[in-house]
């Protein structure tokens, strides 16, 4: 998956928003992302635009030889459910659902027959076998996020997207979480973009983007949790200065 330029501009009443501004990244296929970045520097922006959901002022978004922006409405809607998956920090999961039929909605609303082996496989690899006829509310807010996770997984997307998947976890929970994307990346190839606020959940991810003001400024390849901090922590005094 690639983005080229990638510009979004938010007119609203006042001055127009400009929450990208020409971001060119590339995420190689079986690795694992981390997007950083203060509070309103386009991250879930570039993430929207990324999976489709949002649609760029200016610049393009490749996933393999496809660029979305030539997409219509119905074709851009195909994609998104065949070829990628969405991972949301409030799980997103539908309560009059079961755990299994949460995990197969994918599939049913794109009307592709589940391949069986590969779901029982993502059952077995979140650890839910036990729990498929339950409904979402009678699981544990970790729980819950791995059957977010294995409903991404269902179609076997090209690539899941995951915006703050583990805010609202506690320490322990957003471990196991981020373990099994690690997993899911290691052993099955998964291409993982992850945004989060957490150097330590960062820490899990191959290399970590910082973005600032719309602009990408940091591109690090495994940096450990505690250069992620200093990079963010030394952004923000820049900020703090500039606004003085
Ligand atoms: N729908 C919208 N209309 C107008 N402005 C918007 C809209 N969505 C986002 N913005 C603005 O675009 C900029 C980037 O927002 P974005 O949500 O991408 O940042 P972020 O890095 O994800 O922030 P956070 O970490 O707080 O979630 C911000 O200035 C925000 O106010």
């Amino acid at each position: 998956m690639r983005v080229q330029g990638l510009t979004r501009t938010y007119a609203s009443d006042g001055e127009p928003v400009r929450a990208l501004a020409g971001v060119d990244a590339a995420f190689l296929r079986g690795t694992f992302t981390a997007i950083m970045g203060p509070s309103g520097s386009g991250k879930s922006t570039l993430l929207q635009a990324a999976a489709g959901l949002d649609r760029p002022t200016a610049g393009s978004v490749w996933i393999g030889d496809t660029e979305l922006s030539r997409l219509s409405e119905t074709r851009l809607t195909e994609l998104r459910r065949g070829r990628i998956g969405f991972v949301f920090q409030a799980f997103n999961l539908i309560g009059a659902l079961t755990v299994e039929e949460n995990i197969l909605l994918p599939l049913r609303l794109s009307g592709v027959r589940p391949d069986r082996a590969w779901i029982a496989r993502v059952v077995e690899r979140v650890g839910l076998g036990e729990r498929l006829r339950h409904r979402p509310s009678a699981l544990s807010g970790g729980q819950q996020q791995r059957v977010a996770i294995a409903r991404a997984l269902a179609t076997r997307p090209e690539v899941i997207f995951c915006d703050e998947p583990t805010g609202a976890l506690d320490t322990t929970t957003a471990a196991e979480v981020l373990a099994l994307l690690r997993g899911v990346v290691d052993e099955h190839g998964q291409t993982v973009v992850m945004v989060t606020h957490d150097p330590v959940a960062a820490s899990w991810a191959d290399r970590v983007i910082v973005l600032a003001d719309g602009r990408l400024v940091h591109d690090m390849p495994q940096p450990g949790a505690e250069r992620i901090a200093e990079h963010l922590a030394a952004l923000g005094r820049k900020r703090a200065v500039g606004a003085r």
